[in-house]
C-alpha cells in the first residue's frame, strides 16, 4: 500500500515535472493568461449565443464580409464558435469546456499543480458529455441545449438500449460521478437527512413564539443551562403529548440534541459549537494532508532532481583486490615463532587460530589454565623481536572472546581499494544519516559507520600516514551516498592543497560565507568567521527545531517533507553540515581560543540539528586536542603516531605508537577499539569524482551560511601612526633581522600573547613592513634589511 502510494506519489511528480521544463517561466505566464482570456471569451460567446441564435443565424458561416454586425457581444467571433460548439456540439455544456479552458490559464498563469488540473480536464469533459446527452434526452430534435452531439449520441443510445436503458445506464453514470468526484456516500446522504431535520427542528425553536408567550420564554433562557439536560436524560420521548405545553416542546427539542450528539454526556446545550469545533479540527488535519495529496511530499532533491552519483567504474581497483592471498607457510612460521617465544617464558598454549587481514594477522590465543594475562602483555617487545616485525600490538584479553590477540602485519600488505569499500553490500544497503566507509577490519569486513552518530570525529595521525587519505575515504563516501541537498560541507584547509580538489563541487556540495569568493576556507580568519557563522546557524536551527516541536534534525526534516511545516513561517528544509578541518593544530596556533571556544560549542550543542565536525591534526598534543574539545569528540580515529604521549591524548591509551602507518588505523568510539585498514582513494580517483560531479548541473551559488560581522581584525590598511603599538618598531626589526613575517616569532621574541602579536602584524603590514596574510605560510617581509626599515620609517615622519 506505501509502496504504491510512494509509486503514485513518483508519477505525478514527473507529470508535473515534465510539464514545467517544457515551458519557461515566462511562457507559462504569457500562455496562461491567454488561456484565460480565450476561455473567458468563449464562455461569453457561448452564453451570448444562448440568448441571440435565432437572430444571428443567418450570419453563420460569414466571415469574409467585414461590415456585417451579428448581435452576439463578441460578434461574428462569438456567434461562430457559439454555432460550432453550442448548436453543433455540446449545447449548454458546451460552458464546462470555457471554463475549463479559463481554469487552465490560472492554473499556469500560477504555475499551480498540474495533477489536479488534469483531474479537473478529465471530470469536466466526461461531465460535459452527460449534460448534453442528458439534454438530448428531453428533446425531440437537436436542440440548443443539447447540441447536435448530445442529441446523436442520446439517439444513438436509445437504438441499442431503449429508453429505460438509456435512463438507467445515465442515472448509474451519475452515481459514479458522486461517488468518486464528491465522495457521496449512502452515509453522508443519510447524514445529511438527519442534519436536514435537525435543522427544521432548530428553525423552529428559532421561531419567535407569540407576543403574549415572550415573557415566559426570556425567564426560561434565563434558568441555568445544565438544568433541562438533567431533566432531560431521565424523560422519555414518547411521552411527549400531542398538545404539548411549551416546557415540554424545549424539553423534547434539547433531548433530541442529545441523542444526534456521538458524547453520551453533554455539559451544554448549544450543541453547534461542538460541531464547529470538530470542523475546524479537520481543516487543520486536511492542510498538510491536502498538500501531500496535490503535490506529493516535499522532495528536496526535486532541484537537482536529474542529479547521477558518482559511478563505481570512477574508483581504481588495486591490484591483488581480488581476495586475500593467504600465505600459508607465513602464517606457520608465524605461529611456531609465537609458540616458541612464548614457550621459552613457560608459557603454554592451548589453542591457537589465525585470522587475516589486509594489513595485519590476528593470532588469537587461549592460553594453558592458570597463565597470568599480564605476563604475555609484558613479552610484547619480545614477540616483536622474535618475529622480527613492527607493529606487534598485543590485545589482552579481547573483549568478548575470552583469547588473547597478537596482532602481527603481514609481509605484504593489501591495499583496500575504495572501490571494494564503496561497492560492499554494507555500504550500499547503510540506512545511516551519514554513512562513511572507513575501511576493512581486521577480519576483512567493510567498517561502516554513521557520522551523525559519532556525533563528531577526531583524526591523528604523524604525517604520511594516511591522513589525508582517509580524509578523502570520508569524504567520498558521503559523496556516493548523499545527495547535494541534504549535506554540505564546510573545508578548512590551512594547507591549501589537501582539499582544493573540492571545488569543483562548490556548488552542488560546499557551503560558505556570503560574499566569500572561495569557498575552501584556508584563511585563519575566516575559519573564525565561519565556525561563529556555524554557531548563529545552530542557534537558528534549534529555533526552528522549537517552532517545529522536534527535538532532533531527522523529525524536523520528515515534518517538513509531509508539508507540516510552513516555509512562509521560515521553515526549510535543513541538510546535514560537515565541517572539516585539516590541520588543526596549525590553527589552535594561530588563533588559540579565538576557535576553539567556537568549535566547542559546536561540538557540545550542535549534534541534535545536523552538524557535525571532524578534526584532523598532526600533532595531538594536549594543548592542541585540549580537555574540552576531547570531552566533545567520543569518536576517534589514530593513524600511526611517534610516541606513546601522543598515542595516549588521542586515544587515552597505547597503541597508536604501534601501528604500521599508510592508513593502518585504530577506531574508537568510546569503549572498544577496532583495529581497521583504511580505504586508500588516490588523488585523480577524487578529482575523477569531483570532475564527474562538477559538470553536472548545480545549484547556483554554494549553500551560504548566515553572515557573521565579526570585530574585524584582519588587515586594516588605514592604522594612523599615533594608534601603533610602542613595541611597533622593535617588532619590526624583529621580522626584517629574521626575514619571516610570522607572528607566532613575534610572540616567542617580544614575550606578547597572541591578539597583541596579531595586531602588530597588522601594523606591520600596514606600514608595508610585511606582506599579506598568505595562509599557514608566514608572511612576506618586504624590507630586506634594516637599513631599509630605518629609512622607511624615517620617511614616513618626514611625511607627517
Ligand atoms: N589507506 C592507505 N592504503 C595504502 N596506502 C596509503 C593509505 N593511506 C596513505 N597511504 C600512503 O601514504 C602516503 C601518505 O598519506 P597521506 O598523504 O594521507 O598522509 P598524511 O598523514 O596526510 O600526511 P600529511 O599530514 O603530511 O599530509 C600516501 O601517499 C599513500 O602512498
Amino acid at each position: 500500500m506505501a509502496k504504491r502510494k510512494t509509486r503514485t506519489t513518483k508519477k505525478r511528480k514527473k507529470t508535473s515535472r515534465k510539464f514545467s521544463l517544457a515551458l519557461s517561466k515566462q511562457q507559462q505566464v504569457i500562455l496562461g493568461s491567454f488561456l484565460f482570456f480565450f476561455g473567458l471569451a468563449l464562455m461569453v460567446s457561448f452564453v451570448s449565443y444562448l440568448f441571440n441564435w435565432q437572430a444571428d443565424q443567418s450570419e453563420v458561416g460569414i466571415l469574409e464580409d467585414r461590415e456585417l454586425q451579428t448581435d452576439n457581444w463578441l460578434n461574428k467571433f462569438g456567434t461562430n464558435v457559439g454555432h460550432l460548439f453550442v448548436y453543433r456540439g455540446f449545447g449548454l455544456a458546451s460552458l464546462i469546456l470555457g471554463g475549463l479552458i479559463t481554469l487552465s490559464g490560472i492554473y499556469l498563469f500560477f504555475n499551480s499543480s498540474k495533477q489536479s488540473l488534469w483531474k479537473y480536464w478529465f471530470w469536466g469533459l466526461l461531465m460535459m458529455l452527460w449534460i448534453s446527452i442528458f439534454f438530448g434526452f428531453f428533446s425531440s430534435g437537436s436542440s440548443l441545449f443539447s447540441g447536435v452531439i448530445g442529441y446523436e449520441l442520446n439517439d444513438l443510445l436509445q437504438d441499442y438500449l431503449g429508453l429505460i436503458g438509456t435512463i438507467f445506464l445515465m442515472t448509474f453514470l451519475m452515481i459514479v460521478y458522486l461517488v468518486i468526484r464528491l465522495k457521496v456516500t449512502p452515509d453522508l446522504v443519510i447524514g445529511l437527512f438527519k442534519r436536514t431535520k435537525d435543522q427544521i427542528v432548530e428553525d423552529f425553536e428559532s421561531v419567535p413564539p407569540p407576543m403574549e408567550e415572550v415573557q415566559h420564554t426570556t425567564e426560561t433562557t434565563s434558568e441555568p443551562i445544565e438544568e433541562p439536560i438533567v431533566q432531560d436524560l431521565n424523560t422519555q420521548p414518547e411521552t411527549v403529548a400531542d398538545e404539548e405545553s411549551e416546557e415540554e416542546l424545549l424539553e423534547k427539542i434539547t433531548l433530541k440534541k442529545v441523542e444526534s450528539n456521538p458524547e453520551p454526556i453533554v455539559e451544554e446545550a448549544e450543541i453547534s459549537l461542538e460541531v464547529e469545533q470538530a470542523k475546524e479540527e479537520e481543516v487543520v488535519k486536511d492542510a498538510s494532508q491536502k498538500l501531500v495529496e496535490d503535490f506529493g511530499e516535499f522532495d528536496p532533491t526535486l532541484e537537482l532532481s536529474k542529479f547521477r552519483f558518482p559511478t563505481l567504474d570512477l574508483l581504481k581497483n588495486y591490484e591483488g583486490n581480488a581476495g586475500i592471498t593467504i600465505n600459508q607457510d607465513e602464517l606457520e612460521e608465524n605461529k611456531n615463532r609465537i609458540v616458541n617465544t612464548l614457550s621459552n617464558y613457560k608459557i603454554g598454549i592451548a589453542n591457537i587460530k589465525a585470522t587475516v587481514g589486509p594489513t595485519v594477522t590476528l593470532y588469537e590465543i587461549v592460553p594453558e589454565a592458570g597463565i597470568r594475562i599480564s605476563k604475555i602483555k609484558n613479552l610484547e617487545d619480545d614477540i616483536a623481536l622474535s618475529l622480527s616485525a613492527l607493529g606487534i600490538r598485543i590485545i589482552a584479553p579481547i573483549p568478548g572472546r575470552g583469547t588473547i590477540g597478537i596482532e602481527v602485519p603481514n609481509k605484504n600488505p593489501r591495499i583496500v581499494s575504495m572501490r571494494s569499500v564503496i561497492a560492499s553490500p554494507k555500504f550500499q544497503k547503510a540506512e545511516m544519516a551519514l554513512p562513511l566507509a572507513l575501511g576493512k577490519t581486521i577480519s576483512n569486513e567493510t567498517f561502516v559507520v554513521d557520522l551523525a552518530k559519532m556525533p563528531h570525529l577526531l583524526m591523528a595521525g604523524a604525517t604520511g600516514q594516511g591522513k589525508s587519505v582517509g580524509l578523502n575515504a570520508i569524504l567520498t563516501s558521503l559523496l556516493y551516498k548523499k545527495h547535494p541537498a541534504e549535506v554540505k560541507f564546510v573545508l578548512v584547509d590551512p594547507k591549501k592543497v589537501e582539499l582544493t580538489l573540492f571545488n569543483k563541487i562548490e556548488r552542488h556540495y560546499l557551503a560558505k560565507l556570503p560574499d566569500t569568493e572561495e569557498a575552501i576556507i584556508t584563511d585563519t580568519r575566516k575559519v573564525i568567521n565561519t565556525l561563529n557563522s556555524m554557531c548563529m546557524e545552530m542557534d537558528a536551527r534549534y529555533d526552528l527545531l522549537k517552532d517545529a516541536m522536534c527535538r532532533n534534525i531527522k523529525e524536523y526534516n520528515q515534518k517538513f517533507k509531509a508539508r507540516k511545516l510552513n516555509p512562509n513561517d521560515g521553515h526549510r528544509y535543513l541538510p546535514y553540515i560537515v565541517l572539516v578541518i585539516d590541520e588543526f593544530a596549525d590553527l589552535i596556533m594561530t588563533a588559540g581560543k579565538e576557535v576553539e571556544t567556537p568549535i566547542a560549542r559546536l561540538a557540545q550543542l550542535a549534534r541534535a540539528i545536523g552538524i557535525h565536525l571532524i578534526i584532523a591534526t598532526q600533532r595531538p598534543s594536549v594543548n592542541v586536542i585540549t580537555g574540552i574539545i576531547k570531552a566533545n569528540f567520543p569518536a576517534r580515529i589514530a593513524f600511526r603516531v611517534t610516541s606513546k604521549i601522543d598515542s595516549r591524548t588521542i586515544l587515552d591509551g597505547p597503541g597508536a605508537d604501534q601501528l604500521i602507518g599508510r592508513g593502518d588505523m585504530l577506531y574508537t568510539q568510546g569503549n572498544e577499539m577496532i583495529r581497521l585498514q583504511c580505504a586508500f582513494v588516490d588523488t585523480p580517483e577524487v578529482s575523477d569524482i569531483t570532475e564527474f560531479i562538477g559538470s553536472q548541473k548545480a545549484y547556483p551559488d554554494a549553500h551560504l551560511l548566515p553572515e557573521y560581522v565579526g570585530e574585524e581584525g584582519g588587515t586594516n590598511l588605514d592604522i594612523s601612526h599615533e594608534d601603533r603599538d610602542a613595541l611597533f618598531r622593535e617588532a619590526a626589526e624583529v621580522l626584517v633581522v629574521a626575514q619571516q613575517g610570522s607572528a607566532s616569532l613575534l610572540q616567542r621574541k617580544l614575550k606578547l600573547g597572541y591578539n597583541r602579536a596579531g595586531r602588530l602584524i597588522d601594523q606591520l603590514e600596514a606600514a608595508g613592513v610585511v606582506g599579506p596574510f598568505e595562509g599557514s605560510k608566514a608572511r612576506q617581509v618586504l624590507v630586506p634589511t634594516l637599513e631599509a626599515l630605518n629609512q622607511l620609517l624615517d620617511n614616513e615622519h618626514a611625511e607627517d
